[in-house]
């Protein structure tokens, strides 16, 4: 069975100052999660949202919130994001590499869904121990730019990586992250992504659930015809 498409709006592009409302508005425009940008401003150079956000837009809305932690120090989140309501839990594989088991049990043990991200510098061979071990993640993110900002341009390059994943792991949830909108979107889902990050396309569109439609549609056609 094909993996279903999610399309997920990365509120790093939205406006902080009404962000339960802007969250509301994504999802009437056909949202399925809400892509949330923690950074701490070591792992990458800019500095978001914690756990205090996560908690006060919790209290705004039942949305899956995909928390993406660009972060040194994950374990130091999960107690906090799981608290403040975080649904899904994403780390980078080059800050866990030894101890990601303890993390990834961490993370369910407290009810989030894990999943593993990569720079795009980053061997996709990295993460098939997180994917195939005994407590596996249940989501690979391959950023398509690297991490740190919104509003960055698409690297084509990052498309092995999808590629080699959706060939090994047919029903595994492959997000990609960065520079996505109507004009990359067929590079992504023809190599296989079913989670689709979308920042700045779709806050800067004129009509936002336009965008949404289309990302949705190129991820089901690349499905159907493959
Ligand atoms: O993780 C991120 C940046 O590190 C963001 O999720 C990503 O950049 C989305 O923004 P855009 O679609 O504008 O590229
Ligand atoms: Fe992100």
């Amino acid at each position: 069975m094909a993996v279903v498409a999610k399309i997920a709006p990365s509120m790093l592009s939205s406006d902080f100052a009404n962000l339960a409302s802007e969250a509301e508005r994504m999802l009437r425009f056909g949202a399925d999660w809400l892509h949330m940008d923690i950074m701490d401003r070591h792992f990458v150079p800019n500095l978001t949202i914690g756990a205090p956000v996560i908690e006060s837009l919790r209290k705004h809305t039942k949305a899956y919130l995909d928390c993406h932690l660009m972060v040194t120090n994950p374990l130091d989140y999960v107690e906090p994001l799981a608290k403040a309501g975080a649904s899904g839990f994403t780390f980078h594989v080059e800050v866990a590499k030894d101890y990601w088991q303890d993390l990834v049990h961490q993370i369910k043990v407290k009810g989030m869904r894990p999943g593993v991200a990569l720079k795009p510098g980053t061997p996709v061979e990295e993460v098939y121990p997180l994917v195939e071990g005994e407590n596996p993640v249940e989501m690979v993110l391959v950023m398509t730019v690297e991490p740190g900002f919104g509003g960055q341009k698409f690297m084509p390059e990052t498309m092995d990586k999808v590629r080699a994943l959706r060939k090994k792991y047919p029903s595994l949830d492959i997000e990609v992250d960065g520079g996505l909108g109507p004009s990359t979107i067929d590079m992504a889902a023809s190599a296989g992504a079913n989670c689709i990050v979308a920042g700045s396309s779709v806050f800067g569109a004129k009509e936002p659930a336009n965008v949404i439609s289309i990302l949705r549609k190129s991820v089901r056609d690349a499905q159907q015809s493959s």
